[in-house]
């Protein structure tokens, strides 16, 4: 029996208690098993696995901690892989009842990531913690093989890591300025890109309320929003009465639609046209600021987030539109919990209120190119100084 079998077999048969596994693997790792093998079928279904499933998501769906750590240390299985279905390691482990793997991969998760994004690695692809809308986020990053995932963080100098970093920053810079080229097209409820992706939707409606009241609880208060969108947020700021209003919007089709609408002329509406990176200077401080963009990526929102503690006020209240890895649980909560240690480096403390999303049926997302979000709970983040 090749190497490779006798570790699948080795993995199958852990159970979550059993001790010392890491050893064992080792020794058939430098056998020579090849630890980024995927279960063929047959396997995979009798192990209550998916097609393409992993030496990773057999070892979480055993539950033992130490196979699955063993696993993303010393075989350096990325910890976003996924299956043919786009099921992750996290959710083998839920599936078989075993939360505190899952937890522990989540940590794992974060961790992973924090080297990465230190060593500038996270490789801009269609869909890797992307704010909102354009892609399927993390999972495909999985695929990406560093790409947001994964062991490999070793290996490169310093010189190498502040190039990388450099070429990753500009190709998102590229993303968004791609999308301020495309046409858009505002209809009942969605705005779409001329690419097919969905902007902003009105199923959003009632969580864009909730985040509304949050940054502004009173009337009389001085808000900033970042990302006009379809103006759901804005109108439901413009009903709480703000002392003044300041909207930053970088598209200009919609620029255009808020002038045609008149909102330049709302009561106390400063709209600022530009990236937001390009108009921070002009910048005021506020009692609430809410970050909603479109075609940016994590590295953006933490970009905004270092510049946000210059901006809000000692007793203001900061909420950002959690899309976040926004159809894979597992992903999505890795997501949140990287905001919630970076906010907390900048000396901010995160509340994430849980609010119920309804089922959104396949008819919201009729002709568009991917459905963002498909969650049953969204995390609404309340951001306040830890003073
Ligand atoms: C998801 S929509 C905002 C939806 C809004 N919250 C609402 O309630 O309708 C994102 C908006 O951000 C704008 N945007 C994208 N990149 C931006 C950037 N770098 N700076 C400012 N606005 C940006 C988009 O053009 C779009 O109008």
């Amino acid at each position: 029996m090749s190497a490779t079998q006798r570790l699948i077999e080795f993995v199958a048969g852990t159970a979550p208690s059993d001790k010392r596994t890491r050893e064992p693997i080792c020794k058939l790792l430098a056998d020579g098993a090849d630890a980024g093998v995927t279960l063929d079928v047959a396997a995979a279904t009798q192990h209550g696995l998916g097609e393409g499933a992993t030496l990773l998501h057999l070892a979480a769906r055993r539950g033992n901690w130490e196979t699955v750590q063993t696993l993303l240390q010393d075989a350096h299985i990325p910890w976003n892989s996924v299956d043919a279905a786009g099921v992750s390691a996290g959710e083998a482990a839920l599936r078989a009842g075993h939360a505190d793997v899952y937890e522990q991969l989540v940590d794992a998760g974060v961790r992973a990531e924090f080297v990465l994004a230190a060593l500038g690695q996270r490789v801009v692809e269609d869909g890797e913690l992307v704010i909102e809308g354009t892609a399927a986020t993390l999972h495909a990053a999985g695929e990406a093989g560093a790409a947001g995932g994964g062991g490999e963080s070793g290996g490169d100098d310093a010189g190498d890591d502040q190039a990388d970093a450099g070429d990753a920053a500009e190709a998102r810079a590229v993303a968004n300025a791609q999308y301020l080229t495309r046409k858009l097209t505002f209809s009942e409820g969605r705005l779409l890109d001329s690419d097919g992706n969905a902007v902003m939707m009105g199923w959003e409606a009632p969580l864009m309320e909730l985040h509304a009241k949050t940054i502004a609880p009173t009337a009389g208060l001085d808000v900033l929003n970042v990302g006009f969108g379809l103006g759901i947020m804005d109108t439901y700021l413009q009903a709480l009465s703000p002392a003044s209003h300041t909207i930053i919007e970088a598209h200009p089709d919609v620029y255009q639609k808020m002038l045609a609408d008149g909102w330049d002329k709302k009561p106390g509406v400063r709209i600022l046209f530009g990236r937001w990176q390009d108009v921070v200077d002009q910048l005021e401080t506020y009692d609430g600021v809410f970050f909603d963009t479109f075609g940016e990526y994590y590295d953006e929102l933490k970009e905004f987030h270092q510049i946000l503690p210059n901006h809000l006020r000692e007793t203001g209240v900061y909420s950002f539109f959690n899309g976040l890895a926004g159809t894979n649980q597992f992903f999505h909560d890795v997501s949140c919990r990287m905001a919630d240690l970076d906010l907390a480096e900048i000396g901010m403390r995160t509340e994430f209120v849980e609010v119920e999303v309804d089922s959104l049926g396949d008819d919201v997302w009729r002709d568009t190119k991917r459905a963002y979000w498909s969650l049953p709970i969204y995390r609404l983040p309340i951001v306040r100084f830890d003073l």
